[in-house]
Formats: structure tokens, sequence, C-alpha cells
């Protein structure tokens, strides 16, 4: 079977670089789950890779057969993916959290030569046609070998994919967003050149698998030589056991969606007081509300916010400190400080390119980074890999991101909302993450989501669900609406505003918004 070779750019090649120069550096710190060691250095890692990739090898894959991983952010997982990588065979990662419906349109879609998952999960509910095997630190037991099949590759390449990471789309269907190892290895480069990861780092990742977050944890911890520190979903519940486990391994960095801090801030925020050793967390998924931005900030005064701006499609784009401490009057976070290398441009409804501040576009990414295209999708590729609006004869697409913003008169570039997310009401275009700010600023309320939801008559209503600060025996709806009159245009107000003790999440961690429409329509 082909191996990559030293010189071509392959997550395997930057991401066991630091076993050359630091191999006893610790990579992977693992609260001691099962009888993998508590840590890794990066000599162990390797030699381990090395282990699963003879183990790959043996079953005869051809460059490019996909390879599903079942697993939690591991050592053993790390290890495979890497082995994958230097066989150019593309992973697509699943987690335990991911339905069977779910995994099963991802194996229906991927076909995948292998279907591995980590010893300690189970899954019965999904069929899969090709081979299936098990696996764990040291540990690998094939149950049925992948059907013999011609090696037509004889070389792993640059333009190889890396992965395939399915996105919840929010068209319903799980678009796979397929990315080479070119794109991802240049936009950790770029990210790894910014000097944003020093070696001694100890970076918490507390993104599931599946979601490409936790790949950009892992790419940049190990592209790093820093040490990765795995956060498991069940820590993220109780406040008590993510500090100490953050405080255990002397985190430096904690990396992941805003809802990570909601509990530790509603419950127990004095205990992140005692991170001595935190200096930096970078969010990224969705917008931080601002009123618990400004509680995280006052609890650790010291550390240093980054707001991650950036999508699957490029894996990511900016990261932008957040004003320490965050100035009282600011409603809204600069997304604009792009990694070396990459570009925005917001177009216009017209298809001109907007540059005066204040005008809102339609975020385009130029980048080196931009992912292959949908996994057997192409009118969905066609739709967000475009001609550059500004000069298409020269033939390179730009990244449509969907979002919209607007410069600043300094060159901050602000989130406006999905272009998605405007929705007609009685005429009106309402952005409503405008609606959601405004009840934001409702005293004692620490966040809101506005979802808008159709009506027989066409027409659409905005519905709000609000977090109170503090359990809130008697929320006034009628003041609440109220206040949003006084704020907002008639059409803005919403039709009804429920208060909810929190709110659901997707398996990303980010705010169901799907989930809270369903309930929205019913309610209505
Ligand atoms: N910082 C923000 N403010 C506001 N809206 C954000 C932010 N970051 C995203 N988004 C939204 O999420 C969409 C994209 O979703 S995604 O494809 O699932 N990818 C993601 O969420 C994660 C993204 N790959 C990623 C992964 C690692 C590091 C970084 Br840094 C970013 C964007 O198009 C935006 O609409």
């Amino acid at each position: 079977m082909a191996r990559v070779r030293e010189c071509v750019d392959n997550l395997h090649g930057l991401l066991t670089a630091p076993a050359t120069s630091v191999p006893d550096q610790v990579a992977i710190a693992e609260s001691s789950i099962g009888e993998a060691p508590a840590v890794v250095s990066y000599r162990q890692l390797v030699e381990q890779v090395e282990r699963f990739a003879v183990a790959l090898d043996a079953l005869g894959l051809d460059v490019g057969d996909r390879v599903v991983v079942e697993s939690r952010t591991s050592a053993a997982a790390i290890a495979l993916l890497l082995a994958c990588s230097a066989l150019g065979l593309p992973f697509v990662p699943v987690t335990a959290e991911v339905p069977d419906r779910r995994v099963q349109a991802i194996v229906d879609a991927v076909e995948p030569a292998l279907y591995v998952r980590d010893a300690g999960t189970d899954r019965t509910g999904v069929m899969t046609m090709d081979g299936t095997a098990r696996f764990g630190w040291n540990e690998w037991e094939v149950d049925r070998r992948p059907a013999a099949r011609v090696r037509r590759r004889r070389e792993v390449l640059a333009t190889d994919t890396a992965y395939i990471v399915f996105t919840s789309g929010t068209s319903g269907r799980p678009k796979g967003v397929v990315m080479s190892h070119r794109s991802v290895v240049t936009f950790l480069r770029a990210v790894l050149g910014d000097g944003r990861v020093l070696s001694g780092d100890r970076i918490a990742s507390t993104s599931p698998l599946h979601f490409d977050f936790a790949l950009f944890d892992i790419g940049i911890a190990l592209g790093g030589g820093a040490t990765l520190v795995p956060v498991q979903r069940e820590l993220l519940a109780s406040p008590r056991r993510f500090v100490a486990h953050l405080k255990a391994n002397r985190v430096s960095q904690v990396n992941g969606v805003p809802s990570i801090w909601r509990p530790v801030l509603r419950h127990n925020p004095e205990l992140l007081g005692g991170l001595t050793d935190l200096r930096s967390m970078l969010f990224a998924g969705e917008e931080f509300p601002l009123p618990e931005l400004r509680r995280l900030q006052s609890v650790v005064p010291g550390v240093r916010v980054v707001n991650g701006y950036g999508a699957t499609e490029s894996m990511a784009c900016s990261f932008t400190d957040v004003p320490n401490p965050l100035p009282v009057d600011a409603d809204r976070l600069s997304i604009g400080a792009l990694h070396t290398g990459a570009e925005v441009m917001l177009i216009g409804e017209d298809g001109t390119v907007v540059t005066h501040p204040g005008v809102v576009g339609e975020i385009h990414l130029r980048s080196p980074a931009l992912f292959s295209g949908y996994w057997n999708d192409p009118e969905a590729t066609a739709a967000v890999l475009v001609p550059d609006p500004v000069d298409s004869r020269h033939g390179q697409v730009v990244l449509r991101s969907g979002d919209l913003a607007c410069w600043d008169a300094e060159g901050g570039l602000y989130f406006c909302g999905r272009a998605d997310a405007q929705v007609q009401v009685r005429g009106n275009r309402v952005e409503l993450g405008e609606v959601e700010g405004t009840l934001g600023n409702l005293p004692g309320v620490d966040m809101a989501v506005v979802v808008a939801v159709a009506r027989p008559s066409g027409d659409r209503a905005l519905v709000a669900y609000v977090v109170p600060t503090r359990p809130w025996p008697d929320f006034d709806q009628a003041k609440a609406v109220e206040f949003c009159a006084r704020e907002l245009p008639a059409y803005m107000v919403p039709r009804r505003i429920d208060v909810v003790s929190e709110l659901p999440l997707t398996a990303n961690g980010k705010v169901n918004r799907e989930l809270l429409r369903r309930r929205a329509t019913a309610d209505l």
C-alpha cells in the first residue's frame, strides 16, 4: 500500500513532526479511562500510529477508500486518524452521540471500506457492507475483513482527501464536507505561523470528534508540539468535575463552543478563578451571548478570549481577540482578524463588493484552505464554491459562506447573522439576531433566542425563548414584550416570550434552533 512521502503535505507529517524535535513531550494527556496510559508522548504516539498503519496496510485498502472511525477524542483515536492519513485513507469521524439513523445515512453516503469503532462503544443499529474492526491503545481486532480490491493508486498526494465531516446542513440532509490534506495542512500551518500555540501549551479540547472543532484542536496542539487535553462530554455537564479536570491537567487554553461555559457560569462561576494556569480560551461555532461573555471575563479577568469564526468548509478563517473587558456599550464582536493567507470580501445582493462601513454583505472567503466539495453533491458544491465575484476569468473559486457581515471604519468585521436567518415579517426584513440582542439587554436575561414560525396566513410570527440569569419565579412576559415594543419596530416584537431554564443544544453543542422552531410552531 502506498505511504505518504515525507515532503508531501499530509496531516500525518504535520502532526507527528514534533516526535523528531521533542519526542518525550506529552502529546496527549488523557484522564485515565480504560487501560490507555494517562499521558502519551510524541514518541509513543508515533509508535502507535505505526502499529495501526501496519494493521491497515494488511487489509489491502486503496488510497481514497473511506474509513469511518467511531470514537471519543482519545490518544488511540488520534493515532488511528494519523495512520489513515499516512495511507491516504480519508477518515470519517462519528461519535456515540450521533444517532443510528444519522450514522446509517453517513455510511450509506460514503460506503466505507472499513468501519472502526473504539472498544468502548457498541452500536448495533447500523448496517455496514464492508470491513469492520475494533481498536484501542495497542488494540486492533478485525471482525470482518474488507472485500479484496484492486489497488489502483501508487502515491498519496496532497490533494487526496484527509477527512469527510458531515454537517447538519440547515437543509436537513447531512452534507459531507470533503477536506484535502493540502487544505487542512495549509490552514493549520497558517494558524500555527500566527503564533497562536506555544509548545508548552496544554490545550483542552471539548468538542466531539465528529465536529471539525475537535480536528482543529488536535491539529493546532500536535502541529504546534503542545499537549492536547481531551475533555469528554460528560465532564462538561458537571462544573466541579470540568474545572477539576482543567486544573489537574494544568490547562493553559480551553477551546469550545460558547455553551461549554454555561453550566459553570450559572452554578459555580467562582471555581474558574482557581485556574491559575489558564491563559486563553477560544470559542467558535456561534455568537457568544454578550451578558454571559461579560460574566466570564469578570471571573477570569486576565484570560485572553478569542472569537474564532469560520465554517467547516475552510475549517475556520478568523481569530479575533475580544476586548478585555468588553466596553459597556459594545453590542457586537468583531470576527475580522483573519489568519494569514486568507481574505474576506463582502458581496452585496447586486453582486458587487461592499466596502462601505455599516453596509451588510455576504462573506465570501478567498483562501487556499477551501474544501474540495460536498461528498457526492455537485449541486450543493456549486452553490458555495463560486466564481470569484471580482473577476471570474482566472477560474479560481471562493467560498460563499451564507453569513452576512459589515465592516466598520477601523477594519472590524461584524457578524450580522446567517443569510437564511433573515426573515420577512409582514413584508419587513428582520434579522433575528437583532431581536435577540435587544432581548439580551433586558435586565436579568442571560441569553435569548428568537425563531420565526410560519403562520397559516403565510406570514411569520416571532417567538422568543429567554434564559434568565438566575431562577426567575415570575417572569413578567407583558413587561418583556413592552420593553421590546419600546426598543424595536412593531414587526420585530416577538409574539411570545417564553422563559426556559436552558436551551436545547445540537450534537455540536450549538443552540438547537431547529428544535426551538418546531416547539414554537407546536405552541402557537
Ligand atoms: N465566531 C462565530 N460567530 C458567529 N457565528 C459563527 C462563529 N463561528 C461560526 N459561526 C457560524 O457557524 C457557521 C459554521 O458552522 S460549522 O460549519 O458547523 N463550523 C463551525 O461551527 C466550527 C468551525 N468549523 C471552526 C472549527 C474550529 C475552529 C474554528 Br475558529 C471554527 C458559520 O458559517 C457561522 O454562521
